[in-house]
């Protein structure tokens, strides 16, 4: 997803620590005023790839170019304190002996005294905590510490802000609200802003661009619907969401499944895998038989596992539509073979 003006550009970085590869190869452009999500499970790379960009971590190979210059590689390393980065990390630690003004001031002492202190007081005033200025850290929530962070990492005016799993200390109910806040305002800043989670969701929730990374590789980028929707990889879809994994024979241009027979898309390459999602699979007058073994309410959600011949596991089938079956009861299913997700075989890559 490009824009019109690339704000970071990473080109074949990498970086190693002794044996392992925290980075291949990772290329990405990010467009000026966006948000870029990194995702992916623990030790996959995303810290390392963030503290490249902010200057902290050289590289081994590649470049990194923020707003059109070369930051890091090709014989040039530009020091973190000019880059002109914003950083906010997990534990976003405000410095407990400065007021809030204070804090937010702090990065500010290049600037003249009343331009400083005008930048602190728009600053504080956009994001919010102008009641909150005269406060230290201890007498504040801990979403107010996060916006006043914000705030904080803001008020310079940074051309990129990285915030590494900036919203992982608050309680789930506080988290969702509190990202959404922080989201909006460093869009209405117009700041670009690349934000490492390890939490699916989130990073569907916050990225224009979702980038999931596995193993230091880039496994595919996109828009969070696209790669939520129609990813490239089954290690994608099986990231964002619970899928059924069906045994599968190749045979004459289609796929022979317990769930029965399902198109081969074009261009397929390789041993094919075939992925179903619990939400695209419903109950049917006809179809294919299942048995019920078990039933449960996640609250909207109802889950069924079913079991069906020539699967070693049971299905798993979601909605939020009700079904007045028990376990033991003999059912239909069906499944849209638009719905299901057939890809070559990843995982001897993983
Ligand atoms: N300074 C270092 N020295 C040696 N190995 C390192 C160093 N920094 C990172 N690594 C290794 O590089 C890999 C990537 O680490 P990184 O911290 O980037 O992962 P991550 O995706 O951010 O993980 P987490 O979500 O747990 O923070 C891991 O295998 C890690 O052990």
């Amino acid at each position: 997803m490009k824009s019109a003006k690339s704000m970071l550009v990473l080109s074949g970085v990498s970086r190693r620590f002794g044996d392992v590869e925290a980075l291949r190869d990772v290329s990405l452009e990010l467009g000026s005023g966006q948000t870029l999500c990194l995702v992916g499970h623990s030790g996959c790379g995303k810290s390392t790839l963030l503290r490249a960009i902010a200057g902290i971590e050289t590289l081994d190979g590649g470049s990194i170019s923020i707003d059109g210059t070369i930051v890091s590689g090709d014989g040039v390393f530009v020091e973190p304190e000019h880059r002109r980065i914003g950083f906010m990390f997990q534990d976003y630690a405000l410095f407990p002996h400065l007021t809030v003004r204070e804090n937010v001031a702090f990065g500010l002492s290049a600037l003249p005294r009343a331009e400083r202190a005008a930048r602190v007081a728009e600053t504080i005033e956009r994001i919010g905590v102008t009641a909150l200025a005269d406060r230290y850290p201890h007498m504040l929530s801990g979403g107010e510490q996060q916006r006043v962070a914000l705030a904080r990492a803001l008020a310079p005016q940074p051309r990129l802000l990285l915030m590494d799993e900036p919203f992982s200390n608050l309680d789930r109910g506080l988290r969702d609200k509190v990202r959404t806040e922080t989201l909006s305002i460093v869009r209405d800043h117009g700041t670009t802003a690349v934000v490492v989670t390890h939490d699916p969701e989130e990073a569907l929730a916050i990225g224009d661009m979702v980038a999931l990374m596995q193993g230091g590789r880039l496994v595919e980028a996109g828009t969070g619907e696209r790669i939520y929707d129609a990813p490239w990889t089954a290690y994608a879809a099986s990231f964002f969401s619970q899928v059924n994994e069906i045994p599968a024979r190749l045979s004459g241009g289609g796929l022979d499944t317990p769930l029965g027979r399902f198109p081969l898309p074009t261009g397929l390459e390789g041993l094919p895998r075939l992925l179903v999602r619990p939400q695209s699979i419903s109950l049917a007058e006809t179809g294919i038989a299942a048995q019920v073994q078990h039933r449960a309410i996640l609250g909207e959600i109802e889950e069924l596992s079913l079991s069906v011949e020539g699967l070693s596991q049971p299905l798993i089938m979601r909605g939020t539509a009700r079904h007045d079956v028990r376990v033991g009861d003999d059912v239909f299913i069906q499944i849209n073979p638009g719905r299901a997700l057939i890809f070559p075989d990843d995982r001897l890559d993983a």
